[in-house]
């Protein structure tokens, strides 16, 4: 929506439905640099391919894709021009992917030239550089036409458009005035024939590389492919996962070392950011978990470089202080809370005797809620916390709910922590996890022991398992209770058997279903429930669970004081209930106003409870 608004803000029947007015920073920022590079005219556009020289000098776009999805885009960021030698870091992550590491690596050397694009020169085993000289990039073509013949363009291009995250097309003219000039080429591709390097047939291979650099594509484009090397592989906007992390990692190491040809050095020290250029203007810059940069403007320097996409690296780079080698994180922020169950419990109200085994046990259960995507260096973090940290409590709850990921790494850590855990008698549960995820099937996969270990989706719930054990450890389980007497009620505490039987007489007997709604939020509140056998719970409409009841506790007796409900009430199991009308209490309270005091004194004493428990979340809320 954001994106949109952004492209078009004056577009008819576009309207902002919420936030301010202002436009984000970073696009003032990228909006700024536009203005100001446009005006430099510097550099010459490519000519040893006649049709880029057809290229409108004046063309400037550019494009930021954020790791989210988010697209900025500034200028002429719509306007197509051909890939060249930016497709080569792309070609380069298709042929890991299609032949394997060690076959790309017997053909292709990853060492940087410190010559032009269009060396001939090869390394003293006779073979290329790297993948980004043409050298390279011919053999990674040949690679994969070795593997798919006829069918290799097809397959690149569709690699591409998954990167771009639409069908890219070629643009013909471009393609053949390169193969009508493209002698240079033809020199190298038939030297690396003489070396073997490339197959037979090298007329068919340097189509696959010719057609490669003619994909049509715009400065928005290249930022989508960066941004999706910049999000370990998974396009943001398309959420279409395209490579693995493993090959992304190799494929930004050779563009770090050698994307920039014989600037590449200058380039890593000055604005290190992993980028590739190409001579039909373009650059792509991705830097890892941040985002991906797409610019375009064809007028180049003497490496062959965008004058105007350089200037635009440097300024993202210098203003925002984005050199790779210069990244921050601390581990400490991976931990949001760590506590154990002293005046929080889970939102299964007890029966007293149950309540203080958990008062007296609180230290027993410690909960440990993380944040943010889990790796080497925060779950490192993590474990030497449990080690040396009290409490070493039997019961341990790890919460993932706000952990998007973890890296096998993290994961390998995290595995072995808990198997030692596991052995030294330790329960541990992770809560916030769907069996499906993938933070699951890491950690899962590295812990050997899965007995001693728990998964829940909800924190709630994994704190009530945890409870339940504890309750039982100690001696207090009582499975869910028949019935309770209608003394046991906190309401009519103090009340005196003829109160008692007074209040019994005004009531009905109610008797519903498991999953049978009770009470729901909305509707006018004019009786009250005293739950006698079977268990309920008061749910918020949006499904939250506020708490689960058993016999001797109350419900709805808010009705005493608001008008409507607030929330849902469920039967879980079959429940028996005496439902009290508010109309009948009204006059019983009217002419008995001493028993009157004592039922609103008991409620008061319920709402001050639920208060200071209310009060105790927030704290640990608003503590961290
Ligand atoms: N640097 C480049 O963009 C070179 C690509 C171009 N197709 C060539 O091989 O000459």
């Amino acid at each position: 929506m954001d994106a949109q608004l952004i492209r078009s803000p004056t577009s008819a029947g576009v309207t902002r439905p919420t936030g301010y007015e202002t436009k984000p920073p970073l696009r003032r920022f990228l909006v700024d640099c536009y203005e100001e590079f446009r005006a430099d005219h510097s550099g010459a556009l490519a000519d040893y391919i006649p049709e880029l020289k057809r290229a409108n000098p004046d063309h400037f776009g550019v494009a930021l894709v954020t790791i989210d999805g988010h697209v900025y885009e500034v200028g002429d960021s719509a306007v197509p021009f051909t890939i060249q030698s930016v497709s080569k870091a792309f070609v380069f992550a298709l042929a890991l992917e299609m032949v394997g590491e060690e076959r790309v690596a017997a053909t292709i050397g990853v060492e940087p030239s410190g010559e032009a694009f269009n060396s001939i020169r090869l390394t003293n085993d006779n073979r290329p550089f790297n993948p980004m000289v043409n050298a390279g990039a011919i053999a990674c073509s040949g690679l994969i036409f070795e593997v798919d013949g006829k069918g290799a363009f097809e397959r690149v291009r569709r690699k591409l458009s998954q990167f771009a995250g639409r069908e890219l097309g070629v643009d013909e003219a471009v393609h053949a005035s390169e193969t009508a000039t493209g002698n240079r080429n033809r020199a190298i591709a038939w030297l690396l024939r003489n070396y073997a390097v490339l197959p037979d047939d090298v007329d068919a291979v340097l189509d696959v590389y010719f057609r490669q650099c003619a994909i049509l594509v715009t400065a928005r484009d290249l930022a989508v492919m960066a941004a999706t090397l910049a999000n370990r592989g998974i396009n943001p906007v398309t959420g279409v996962q395209v490579i693995t992390p493993h090959i992304v990692a190799r494929t930004l190491s050779v563009m770090t070392s050698s994307g920039m040809y014989d600037y590449a050095g200058e380039w890593t020290y000055r604005v290190g950011i992993p980028a590739k250029s190409g001579v039909g203007g373009g650059i792509v810059a991705a830097l890892p978990s941040q985002l991906g940069l797409g610019t375009f403007s064809p007028l180049l320097d003497a490496h062959f470089n965008s004058v105007r996409g350089l200037k635009v690296c440097e300024a993202l780079s210098a203003r925002f202080d984005l050199h790779m080698l210069n990244r921050n994180a601390d581990v400490r922020t991976s931990i949001m809370a760590d506590y154990d169950i002293y005046g929080i419990s889970s939102r299964r109200s007890r029966q007293p005797h149950e309540q203080q085994i958990l008062d007296e046990h609180h230290s027993d259960i410690r909960v440990i809620e993380l944040v943010g995507a889990m790796n080497f260096g925060t779950i490192d973090y993590v474990s030497r916390k449990l080690a040396n940290e009290p409490p070493n409590a039997p019961l341990l709850i790890i919460d993932f709910r706000r952990v998007p990921d973890i890296t096998a790494a993290g994961a390998e850590l995290l595995g072995e922590t808990l198997s030692a855990l596991g052995n030294a008698g330790v329960t541990t549960i992770l809560s916030g996890v769907e069996a499906a995820s993938v933070v699951w099937a890491g950690v899962a996969a590295c812990t050997t022991d899965l007995r001693r270990l728990r998964r829940f989706t909800l924190l709630d719930d994994a704190i009530e398992w945890a409870e339940d054990q504890l309750i039982y450890r100690f001696g207090g389980f009582t499975d869910v209770r028949e019935s309770a007497h209608i003394g046991e009620q906190a309401l009519l505490a103090d009340l005196d058997a003829d109160e008692m039987a007074a209040i019994v007489k005004l009531s009905t007997m109610r008797r519903y279903g498991a999953g049978q709604r009770i009470i729901a939020a909305g509707e006018p509140a004019n009786s009250l429930f005293f739950l006698q056998s079977g268990m309920v719970s008061v749910k918020l409409p949006s499904g939250v669970r506020l708490a689960s009841l058993g016999p001797g506790m109350e419900f709805g007796e808010m009705a005493i004081l608001e008008r409507s409900r607030s929330a849902d009430v469920v039967a879980d199991t079959p429940v028996t209930c005496l439902e009290l009308p508010l109309d009948s209490f009204a006059d019983y309270r009217r002419l008995h106003p001493g028993t009157a005091l004592k039922i609103m004194r008991n409620l008061a004493a319920i709402l001050a409870r639920r208060l200071v428990a209310a009060n105790a979340k927030v704290d640990l809320l608003s503590a961290y």
